[in-house]
């Protein structure tokens, strides 16, 4: 095997794709700023333990592990940041007031999550910690959907969901409860028959429940749909209010579609959960909601929500981004030359110097013009 290989699903990111990455990456970070989140960087690996506190077993499943050659102990290699920043919050921050803390770097998973998919996600995102309301979820959505516009993506569908359904209808039934992992399971594949062949002891109305909840996708009317066809029970009276409070904050914004068998995720939401999806990809371009139970596992429960995506798989949808135009300018010490190449450089242009013997400058730059000596003065020149 040449030594140059790479093991599957992990890939170099070469320039043309790297700049689309960076220039995205740059952008949301910028906007996170304007919102008032600042900026984390939790380590690459920890110690298992704390890694995987609070996050569920798909976390746990997909996280490289390796033996730490100074304590001996387990660590991982983080696969999702969002349990980190919780860390983060709930120990370090220590506060309690509302915090908004938002993050970008490399996660790794064990498996690809599709055929084609990296095992090296760059992961974007952004959390809020402190608010147990309604409007941290809504300023969470507006973040997410403005991400994925400033990507260019115009046509967008929010999918919604809620955890406290399900949680709603297997609180009353103790035999349904113990089942909850394979439940979401059978839920979200919409396997109807499956769940009906694995329900037949339970309660007959969690049954019926549990059966109509892989019927109710589509528009908003599947909250009305929703309110007819699963137990009037306090715990889903109240999420199908909050999906139809966060349905109407994204009108105008995004086509909003209801999903309420879509359990993804990495099983620590505890509410409200939301993806996004883009024309010509079937897999959500970004996911998020709440997650409460977290800061939990830390010592400090703190109300939380939150969202991420893959700046990879976002870039990889986007067209090759134009060449930037930029200057050649020859090599040499001269004042006047330095001084004139350092203010256009100033102003925002690229000026790439020719090495001796290396007239033609790199393909990824589109030299449009060139700086020549005449009559004394350094000055721009057009190329044909
Ligand atoms: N980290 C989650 C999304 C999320 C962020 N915050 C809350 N949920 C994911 O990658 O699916």
């Amino acid at each position: 095997m040449p030594n140059w290989l790479l093991p599957e699903n992990i890939a170099d990111v070469l320039p043309s794709e790297a700049r689309k990455i960076e220039d995205l990456r740059r952008k949301m970070l910028d906007t996170f700023r304007l919102y008032g989140y600042e900026l984390v960087m939790p380590p690459l690996l920890e110690y298992v333990d704390s890694l995987l506190a609070g996050a569920g077993q798909d976390t746990e499943l997909r996280t490289f592990k390796v033996v730490d050659q100074l304590s001996g102990r387990l660590l991982g290699l983080r696969a999702d940041m969002t349990t980190q920043v919780a860390r983060i919050d709930a120990h370090l921050l220590n506060r309690d007031s509302v915090t908004r803390l938002c993050y970008a770097g490399s996660v790794l998973h064990t498996r690809p999550s599709g055929l084609h998919a990296t095992r090296e996600p760059l992961q974007i995102g952004a959390e809020i910690y402190g608010h147990a309301g309604l409007e941290a979820d809504a300023e969470i959505q507006e973040l997410a959907l403005s991400s994925v516009a400033l990507a260019g993506f115009t046509d967008v569908r929010l999918d919604l969901c809620h955890v406290g359904i399900l949680r709603a209808l297997l609180a009353d039934d103790p035999a349904a409860r113990r089942d909850e992992a394979q439940l979401t399971c059978f839920l979200r594949a919409k396997d109807a028959p499956g769940l009906d062949e694995f329900t037949h002891n339970y309660l007959p109305a969690t049954r019926q429940a549990l059966l109509a909840l892989t019927q109710l996708y589509g528009g908003i009317d599947v909250l009305g749909r929703a309110k007819e066809a699963l137990p009037a029970l306090p715990g889903i009276t109240r999420a199908l209010a909050e999906l139809a409070a966060l349905a109407a904050s994204a009108i105008g914004r995004a086509e909003v579609a209801i999903d309420l068998a879509d359990l993804r995720g990495y099983q620590y939401e505890s509410g409200a959960m939301f993806a996004l999806y883009v024309p010509g990809l079937p897999n959500a371009v970004a996911r998020g909601g709440r997650y409460d139970h977290v800061g939990e596992a830390f010592g400090r429960a703190r109300p939380a929500t939150g969202f991420s995506l893959d700046l990879r798989e976002l870039a990889r949808l986007l067209p090759t981004a134009e060449r930037k135009h930029s200057i050649r300018a020859p090599w040499g010490n001269a004042p006047e030359l330095r001084e004139k190449i350092a203010d256009l450089r100033k102003a925002g242009e690229v000026v790439i110097q020719s090495m001796p013997g290396h007239d033609n400058v790199q393909d990824e730059f589109e030299c449009d013009r060139v700086l020549v000596l005449e009559n004394g003065n350094w000055i721009l020149k057009n190329l044909g």
